[in-house]
Protein backbone atom coordinates (compact mmCIF):
# COMPACT_ATOMS: atom_id res chain seq x y z
CA UNK A 1 0.00 0.00 0.00
CA UNK A 2 1.03 3.40 -0.74
CA UNK A 3 2.76 5.04 2.37
CA UNK A 4 2.21 9.01 3.38
CA UNK A 5 3.82 10.19 6.28
CA UNK A 6 3.63 13.47 8.50
CA UNK A 7 6.46 15.06 9.64
CA UNK A 8 7.35 18.51 11.17
CA UNK A 9 8.27 20.08 14.48
CA UNK A 10 6.34 19.53 17.30
CA UNK A 11 2.84 21.08 17.88
CA UNK A 12 2.20 21.92 14.79
CA UNK A 13 -0.78 19.80 13.90
CA UNK A 14 0.10 16.30 12.86
CA UNK A 15 -2.02 14.47 15.27
CA UNK A 16 -5.51 16.31 14.16
CA UNK A 17 -4.27 16.03 10.35
CA UNK A 18 -3.91 12.32 11.07
CA UNK A 19 -6.99 12.46 13.10
CA UNK A 20 -9.43 14.02 10.98
CA UNK A 21 -7.92 11.85 7.73
CA UNK A 22 -7.95 8.65 9.79
CA UNK A 23 -11.11 9.20 12.25
CA UNK A 24 -8.61 7.45 14.85
CA UNK A 25 -8.26 7.96 18.60
CA UNK A 26 -5.33 9.52 18.95
CA UNK A 27 -4.01 12.60 21.57
CA UNK A 28 -3.75 16.09 20.34
CA UNK A 29 -2.42 18.93 22.60
CA UNK A 30 -1.41 22.22 22.32
CA UNK A 31 2.18 21.42 23.96
CA UNK A 32 5.53 19.68 21.92
CA UNK A 33 6.13 16.13 22.11
CA UNK A 34 2.55 15.00 22.61
CA UNK A 35 2.99 12.32 20.58
CA UNK A 36 6.12 10.21 20.93
CA UNK A 37 5.47 6.44 19.38
CA UNK A 38 4.20 7.36 15.58
CA UNK A 39 0.63 6.64 14.59
CA UNK A 40 -0.39 4.07 11.91
CA UNK A 41 -3.54 4.60 10.20
CA UNK A 42 -5.64 4.41 6.86
CA UNK A 43 -6.40 6.96 5.04
CA UNK A 44 -7.89 7.63 1.62
CA UNK A 45 -7.81 9.45 -1.55
CA UNK A 46 -10.43 10.59 -3.80
CA UNK A 47 -11.07 9.67 -6.91
CA UNK A 48 -14.43 9.76 -9.52
CA UNK A 49 -15.89 6.14 -9.31
CA UNK A 50 -16.08 5.10 -13.14
CA UNK A 51 -19.93 3.33 -12.58
CA UNK A 52 -20.96 7.15 -12.77
CA UNK A 53 -20.24 7.05 -16.88
CA UNK A 54 -20.76 3.22 -17.11
CA UNK A 55 -24.72 4.25 -16.49
CA UNK A 56 -24.36 1.88 -13.34
CA UNK A 57 -26.31 3.82 -10.38
CA UNK A 58 -24.62 2.68 -7.02
CA UNK A 59 -22.07 0.52 -7.32
CA UNK A 60 -22.09 -0.18 -4.01
CA UNK A 61 -18.35 0.96 -3.56
CA UNK A 62 -19.11 4.60 -3.80
CA UNK A 63 -21.19 8.15 -2.74
CA UNK A 64 -22.80 9.31 -5.38
CA UNK A 65 -19.53 8.86 -7.73
CA UNK A 66 -17.20 9.94 -5.04
CA UNK A 67 -14.44 6.39 -4.40
CA UNK A 68 -12.52 6.50 -1.51
CA UNK A 69 -9.08 4.25 -2.02
CA UNK A 70 -6.98 3.45 1.16
CA UNK A 71 -3.37 4.28 2.13
CA UNK A 72 -1.45 4.42 4.90
CA UNK A 73 -0.69 7.02 6.79
CA UNK A 74 1.53 7.51 9.71
CA UNK A 75 1.96 10.32 12.43
CA UNK A 76 5.47 10.52 13.23
CA UNK A 77 6.71 12.13 16.59
CA UNK A 78 7.88 16.12 16.05
CA UNK A 79 11.43 17.03 14.78
CA UNK A 80 12.77 20.23 16.07
CA UNK A 81 16.50 21.37 14.10
CA UNK A 82 19.59 18.92 14.64
CA UNK A 83 16.82 16.12 15.25
CA UNK A 84 19.45 14.15 13.67
CA UNK A 85 22.69 14.67 16.10
CA UNK A 86 19.56 13.14 18.79
CA UNK A 87 17.95 16.74 19.96
CA UNK A 88 14.42 17.13 20.69
CA UNK A 89 13.80 13.79 21.93
CA UNK A 90 16.27 11.90 19.52
CA UNK A 91 16.68 10.81 15.97
CA UNK A 92 14.67 7.67 16.72
CA UNK A 93 11.88 9.43 14.84
CA UNK A 94 13.14 9.75 12.07
CA UNK A 95 13.45 6.32 11.75
CA UNK A 96 9.51 6.37 11.08
CA UNK A 97 10.44 8.15 7.99
CA UNK A 98 11.80 4.94 6.20
CA UNK A 99 8.17 3.16 5.27
CA UNK A 100 7.03 6.60 3.80
CA UNK A 101 6.73 6.53 -0.19
CA UNK A 102 6.21 10.73 0.16
CA UNK A 103 5.74 13.20 3.17
CA UNK A 104 3.59 15.39 4.01
CA UNK A 105 5.40 18.14 5.95
CA UNK A 106 3.03 20.22 8.16
CA UNK A 107 4.23 24.01 8.89
CA UNK A 108 1.89 25.70 11.67
CA UNK A 109 1.06 28.54 9.52
CA UNK A 110 -0.29 30.86 12.40
CA UNK A 111 3.47 31.63 13.88
CA UNK A 112 1.92 30.77 17.02
CA UNK A 113 4.61 28.33 17.69
CA UNK A 114 8.51 28.32 17.78
CA UNK A 115 11.02 26.16 16.00
CA UNK A 116 10.79 23.94 18.85
CA UNK A 117 6.85 23.56 18.90
CA UNK A 118 7.03 26.00 22.10
CA UNK A 119 3.29 28.23 22.23
CA UNK A 120 4.02 32.01 21.74
CA UNK A 121 2.19 34.92 21.05
CA UNK A 122 0.68 34.41 17.31
CA UNK A 123 2.46 35.75 14.56
CA UNK A 124 6.28 36.10 16.59
CA UNK A 125 7.37 33.20 14.84
CA UNK A 126 7.84 33.43 11.22
CA UNK A 127 6.52 30.21 9.52
CA UNK A 128 8.21 30.42 6.71
CA UNK A 129 11.77 29.42 8.73
CA UNK A 130 10.20 26.27 9.40
CA UNK A 131 10.42 24.80 5.80
CA UNK A 132 13.83 24.18 5.46
CA UNK A 133 14.63 22.41 8.11
CA UNK A 134 12.98 19.25 7.68
CA UNK A 135 14.86 18.33 4.24
CA UNK A 136 18.22 19.45 5.62
CA UNK A 137 17.53 17.15 9.34
CA UNK A 138 16.10 14.15 6.96
CA UNK A 139 19.64 14.91 4.55
CA UNK A 140 21.76 14.33 7.30
CA UNK A 141 20.40 11.77 9.28
CA UNK A 142 21.04 9.64 5.51
CA UNK A 143 24.35 11.00 5.36
CA UNK A 144 24.87 9.36 9.30
CA UNK A 145 23.68 6.30 7.93
CA UNK A 146 25.31 6.18 4.71
CA UNK A 147 28.79 7.77 6.96
CA UNK A 148 28.78 4.66 9.26
CA UNK A 149 29.53 2.48 6.30
CA UNK A 150 31.87 4.63 4.55
CA UNK A 151 35.10 3.57 5.26
CA UNK A 152 33.77 0.21 4.44
CA UNK A 153 32.60 1.07 0.73
CA UNK A 154 35.60 2.59 0.32
CA UNK A 155 37.97 0.35 1.02
CA UNK A 156 35.76 -2.23 -1.12
CA UNK A 157 35.44 -0.01 -3.74
CA UNK A 158 39.49 -0.64 -4.63
CA UNK A 159 38.73 -4.31 -5.90
CA UNK A 160 37.39 -4.28 -9.87
CA UNK A 161 34.64 -6.96 -8.80
CA UNK A 162 33.19 -3.99 -6.46
CA UNK A 163 30.30 -2.04 -7.66
CA UNK A 164 29.69 0.97 -5.27
CA UNK A 165 26.56 2.19 -6.33
CA UNK A 166 25.37 -2.03 -5.34
CA UNK A 167 27.09 -1.37 -1.89
CA UNK A 168 25.27 2.13 -1.12
CA UNK A 169 21.53 0.74 -2.24
CA UNK A 170 22.00 -2.07 -0.04
CA UNK A 171 23.06 0.09 2.76
CA UNK A 172 19.65 2.47 1.92
CA UNK A 173 17.58 -0.60 1.23
CA UNK A 174 15.46 -0.28 4.53
CA UNK A 175 14.75 3.20 3.11
CA UNK A 176 13.11 2.12 -0.05
CA UNK A 177 16.08 3.03 -1.81
CA UNK A 178 16.77 1.44 -4.97
CA UNK A 179 19.73 0.69 -7.27
CA UNK A 180 18.11 3.03 -9.87
CA UNK A 181 17.44 5.77 -7.64
CA UNK A 182 21.43 5.56 -6.23
CA UNK A 183 22.84 5.35 -9.90
CA UNK A 184 20.28 8.13 -11.46
CA UNK A 185 21.27 10.38 -8.74
CA UNK A 186 24.49 10.11 -9.05
CA UNK A 187 24.84 10.50 -13.07
CA UNK A 188 22.20 13.46 -12.57
CA UNK A 189 25.39 15.10 -10.29
CA UNK A 190 27.68 13.86 -12.26
CA UNK A 191 29.97 12.26 -9.12
CA UNK A 192 31.88 9.43 -9.00
CA UNK A 193 30.55 7.48 -5.51
CA UNK A 194 33.80 5.47 -5.73
CA UNK A 195 35.61 9.30 -5.34
CA UNK A 196 33.49 10.63 -3.01
CA UNK A 197 34.58 11.55 0.62
CA UNK A 198 32.39 11.35 3.43
CA UNK A 199 32.34 15.01 3.87
CA UNK A 200 31.12 15.34 0.69
CA UNK A 201 28.15 13.06 0.90
CA UNK A 202 25.51 16.20 1.40
CA UNK A 203 24.70 17.29 -1.94
CA UNK A 204 24.72 13.53 -3.05
CA UNK A 205 21.95 12.35 -0.07
CA UNK A 206 19.84 15.54 -0.59
CA UNK A 207 19.41 14.97 -3.94
CA UNK A 208 18.76 10.81 -3.62
CA UNK A 209 16.11 11.95 -0.69
CA UNK A 210 14.48 14.72 -3.08
CA UNK A 211 13.86 11.54 -6.02
CA UNK A 212 12.75 8.82 -3.10
CA UNK A 213 10.84 10.76 -0.97
CA UNK A 214 8.98 13.53 -2.09
CA UNK A 215 7.85 16.47 0.30
CA UNK A 216 4.84 18.15 0.29
CA UNK A 217 4.26 21.37 2.29
CA UNK A 218 1.61 22.21 3.84
CA UNK A 219 0.86 25.17 6.04
CA UNK A 220 -2.04 23.93 8.95
CA UNK A 221 -4.05 26.55 11.11
CA UNK A 222 -4.75 28.75 7.86
CA UNK A 223 -7.92 29.63 10.30
CA UNK A 224 -5.97 31.38 12.72
CA UNK A 225 -3.16 32.46 10.42
CA UNK A 226 -2.89 36.24 8.97
CA UNK A 227 -3.24 36.52 4.86
CA UNK A 228 0.54 37.86 5.02
CA UNK A 229 1.81 34.66 6.68
CA UNK A 230 -0.63 32.80 4.66
CA UNK A 231 0.77 33.91 1.22
CA UNK A 232 4.07 34.03 2.39
CA UNK A 233 3.80 30.18 2.82
CA UNK A 234 1.69 29.66 -0.43
CA UNK A 235 5.17 31.19 -2.55
CA UNK A 236 7.15 28.87 -1.04
CA UNK A 237 4.82 26.35 -2.40
CA UNK A 238 2.65 25.37 0.79
CA UNK A 239 -0.98 24.15 0.88
CA UNK A 240 -3.58 26.17 3.12
CA UNK A 241 -4.65 23.73 5.11
CA UNK A 242 -6.87 23.95 8.59
CA UNK A 243 -6.84 20.31 9.51
CA UNK A 244 -9.01 21.49 12.81
CA UNK A 245 -11.90 22.32 10.80
CA UNK A 246 -11.46 19.05 8.84
CA UNK A 247 -11.84 17.00 11.72
CA UNK A 248 -14.53 19.19 13.17
CA UNK A 249 -16.65 18.56 9.88
CA UNK A 250 -15.60 14.86 10.34
CA UNK A 251 -16.68 14.24 13.37
CA UNK A 252 -19.88 16.64 12.96
CA UNK A 253 -20.66 14.48 9.67
CA UNK A 254 -19.84 11.19 11.98
CA UNK A 255 -22.46 12.50 14.58
CA UNK A 256 -25.06 12.97 11.66
CA UNK A 257 -25.40 16.23 12.36
CA UNK A 258 -24.03 17.47 8.30
CA UNK A 259 -23.78 16.11 5.44
CA UNK A 260 -20.02 16.29 4.17
CA UNK A 261 -17.84 13.98 1.59
CA UNK A 262 -14.10 14.34 2.83
CA UNK A 263 -13.03 17.30 0.03
CA UNK A 264 -16.06 18.76 -0.94
CA UNK A 265 -15.92 22.68 -0.67
CA UNK A 266 -18.95 22.67 1.70
CA UNK A 267 -21.22 20.82 3.92
CA UNK A 268 -24.98 21.11 4.53
CA UNK A 269 -26.15 21.30 7.80
CA UNK A 270 -29.18 18.83 8.13
CA UNK A 271 -32.55 20.02 9.20
CA UNK A 272 -33.87 18.93 12.29
CA UNK A 273 -30.32 18.21 14.15
CA UNK A 274 -29.89 19.12 17.76
CA UNK A 275 -27.18 21.32 17.56
CA UNK A 276 -26.61 23.91 20.18
CA UNK A 277 -26.15 27.30 19.58
CA UNK A 278 -22.78 26.95 20.22
CA UNK A 279 -21.89 23.93 17.97
CA UNK A 280 -24.16 25.55 15.29
CA UNK A 281 -21.83 29.16 14.84
CA UNK A 282 -18.38 26.86 15.01
CA UNK A 283 -20.03 24.91 12.13
CA UNK A 284 -20.88 28.23 10.58
CA UNK A 285 -17.52 29.74 11.29
CA UNK A 286 -15.82 26.27 9.51
CA UNK A 287 -18.46 26.94 6.56
CA UNK A 288 -17.35 30.76 5.85
CA UNK A 289 -13.47 29.56 5.78
CA UNK A 290 -14.44 26.89 3.77
CA UNK A 291 -16.07 29.03 1.32
CA UNK A 292 -12.48 31.33 1.30
CA UNK A 293 -10.63 28.50 0.74
CA UNK A 294 -12.57 25.55 -1.74
CA UNK A 295 -12.56 23.14 1.38
CA UNK A 296 -10.36 22.60 4.14
CA UNK A 297 -7.64 21.31 2.50
CA UNK A 298 -7.15 18.01 4.48
CA UNK A 299 -8.56 15.99 1.78
CA UNK A 300 -6.39 17.70 -1.21
CA UNK A 301 -3.58 17.53 0.27
CA UNK A 302 -3.58 13.91 0.44
CA UNK A 303 -5.20 13.12 -3.06
CA UNK A 304 -2.03 15.48 -4.21
CA UNK A 305 0.88 13.46 -2.62
CA UNK A 306 -0.26 10.39 -4.58
CA UNK A 307 -1.49 11.62 -7.62
CA UNK A 308 0.95 14.43 -8.12
CA UNK A 309 3.75 13.38 -6.18
CA UNK A 310 3.85 10.07 -6.57
CA UNK A 311 2.24 10.06 -9.88
CA UNK A 312 -0.33 7.26 -9.08
CA UNK A 313 -3.61 6.03 -11.35
CA UNK A 314 -6.19 4.35 -10.31
CA UNK A 315 -7.16 1.09 -12.01
CA UNK A 316 -10.08 -1.48 -11.43
CA UNK A 317 -9.66 -5.05 -12.20
CA UNK A 318 -12.74 -7.12 -13.37
CA UNK A 319 -13.72 -10.17 -14.36
CA UNK A 320 -16.93 -10.20 -16.24
CA UNK A 321 -16.29 -7.40 -18.75
CA UNK A 322 -19.43 -7.17 -19.75
CA UNK A 323 -21.23 -6.30 -16.06
CA UNK A 324 -17.78 -4.91 -14.60
CA UNK A 325 -18.01 -7.46 -11.83
CA UNK A 326 -15.77 -10.25 -10.22
CA UNK A 327 -17.34 -13.71 -10.15
CA UNK A 328 -19.57 -12.86 -7.35
CA UNK A 329 -20.95 -10.46 -9.42
CA UNK A 330 -19.73 -7.07 -7.41
CA UNK A 331 -19.59 -4.30 -9.20
CA UNK A 332 -15.98 -2.64 -9.45
CA UNK A 333 -15.10 -4.53 -6.38
CA UNK A 334 -11.71 -3.06 -6.45
CA UNK A 335 -9.62 -0.02 -7.07
CA UNK A 336 -5.89 -0.41 -7.39
CA UNK A 337 -3.79 2.39 -7.15
CA UNK A 338 -0.58 2.09 -9.37
CA UNK A 339 2.34 4.24 -11.07
CA UNK A 340 1.84 5.78 -14.15
CA UNK A 341 3.40 3.96 -16.58
CA UNK A 342 2.03 0.70 -15.48
CA UNK A 343 0.66 -2.30 -17.91
CA UNK A 344 -2.01 -4.68 -17.78
CA UNK A 345 0.34 -7.28 -17.04
CA UNK A 346 1.70 -5.22 -13.64
CA UNK A 347 -1.88 -5.20 -13.19
CA UNK A 348 -2.06 -8.93 -13.33
CA UNK A 349 1.24 -9.48 -10.73
CA UNK A 350 -1.05 -6.79 -8.41
CA UNK A 351 -4.11 -9.17 -8.40
CA UNK A 352 -2.21 -11.67 -7.49
CA UNK A 353 1.29 -13.18 -8.80
CA UNK A 354 -0.19 -16.53 -10.02
CA UNK A 355 -2.51 -14.56 -12.29
CA UNK A 356 0.94 -12.42 -13.30
CA UNK A 357 2.95 -15.67 -13.87
CA UNK A 358 0.17 -17.04 -16.04
CA UNK A 359 -0.36 -13.61 -18.12
CA UNK A 360 -1.90 -14.21 -21.49
CA UNK A 361 -3.57 -11.06 -22.57
CA UNK A 362 -5.87 -7.94 -21.12
CA UNK A 363 -9.52 -6.85 -22.39
CA UNK A 364 -10.17 -2.67 -21.84
CA UNK A 365 -13.70 -3.48 -20.55
CA UNK A 366 -14.68 -0.08 -21.39
CA UNK A 367 -14.08 -0.90 -25.50
CA UNK A 368 -14.91 -4.10 -25.30
CA UNK A 369 -11.04 -4.55 -27.14
CA UNK A 370 -8.03 -6.57 -26.62
CA UNK A 371 -4.92 -4.75 -25.03
CA UNK A 372 -1.18 -5.35 -25.33
CA UNK A 373 0.76 -6.17 -22.65
CA UNK A 374 2.75 -3.24 -22.99
CA UNK A 375 0.10 -0.91 -23.27
CA UNK A 376 -0.18 1.87 -21.00
CA UNK A 377 -2.88 1.78 -18.32
CA UNK A 378 -4.86 4.97 -17.72
CA UNK A 379 -6.51 6.41 -14.85
CA UNK A 380 -9.90 4.78 -14.54
CA UNK A 381 -9.42 1.94 -16.56
CA UNK A 382 -11.08 -1.28 -16.12
CA UNK A 383 -9.64 -4.00 -17.10
CA UNK A 384 -9.99 -8.02 -17.28
CA UNK A 385 -6.95 -10.24 -17.39
CA UNK A 386 -6.54 -13.42 -19.18
CA UNK A 387 -4.57 -15.97 -17.50
CA UNK A 388 -3.82 -19.29 -17.66
CA UNK A 389 -3.80 -19.64 -13.38
CA UNK A 390 -7.40 -18.98 -12.14
N1 LIG B 1 -6.34 26.73 15.04
C1 LIG B 1 -5.91 25.53 14.73
N2 LIG B 1 -5.30 24.78 15.65
C2 LIG B 1 -4.87 23.55 15.27
C3 LIG B 1 -5.03 23.05 13.95
N3 LIG B 1 -4.49 21.81 13.89
C4 LIG B 1 -4.02 21.55 15.13
N4 LIG B 1 -4.24 22.58 15.98
C5 LIG B 1 -3.87 22.68 17.40
O1 LIG B 1 -2.46 22.62 17.51
C6 LIG B 1 -2.10 21.93 18.72
C7 LIG B 1 -1.16 20.77 18.40
O2 LIG B 1 -1.87 19.81 17.65
P1 LIG B 1 -1.35 18.29 17.51
O3 LIG B 1 -2.18 17.68 16.44
O4 LIG B 1 -1.28 17.62 18.81
O5 LIG B 1 0.12 18.61 16.96
P2 LIG B 1 1.33 17.57 16.64
O6 LIG B 1 2.06 18.15 15.49
O7 LIG B 1 0.82 16.19 16.52
O8 LIG B 1 2.22 17.74 17.96
P3 LIG B 1 3.33 16.72 18.57
O9 LIG B 1 2.73 15.36 18.64
O10 LIG B 1 3.57 17.31 19.90
O11 LIG B 1 4.50 16.81 17.66
C8 LIG B 1 -3.40 21.49 19.37
O12 LIG B 1 -3.76 22.44 20.33
C9 LIG B 1 -4.38 21.49 18.20
O13 LIG B 1 -5.73 21.69 18.61
C10 LIG B 1 -5.70 23.88 12.99
O14 LIG B 1 -5.90 23.56 11.83
N5 LIG B 1 -6.10 25.11 13.44
MG1 LIG C 1 1.21 14.55 17.60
Amino acid sequence: MITLALAGKPNCGKSTFFKAATMAQVEIANYPFTTIDANNGVAYVRTRCPCQDLGINGCGNCTGGVRFVPVALIDVAGLVPDAHKGRGLGNQFLDNLRQADAIIHVVDASGATDAEGNPVDPGSHDPREDIRFLEHEMTMWVVGILGKHWPRLQRQAQQRTFDIIDGVADVLAGLGITYEDVKDTADELGIDLRRTGEEDLEPFCERLLQRTKPVLFIGNKMDTATPEMLSGLKDLGAVPVSAAAELAVRMAADGGFIEYVPGDPSFAIKPETNLSAQQRAGLEKIAVLMAEHGGTGVQGVIDRAVYELLDQIVVYPVEDEHHYTDKQGRVLPDAFLMRRGSTPRDLAFRVHSDIGEGFLYAVDARSGMRIKESTELKDGDIIKIVSTKK
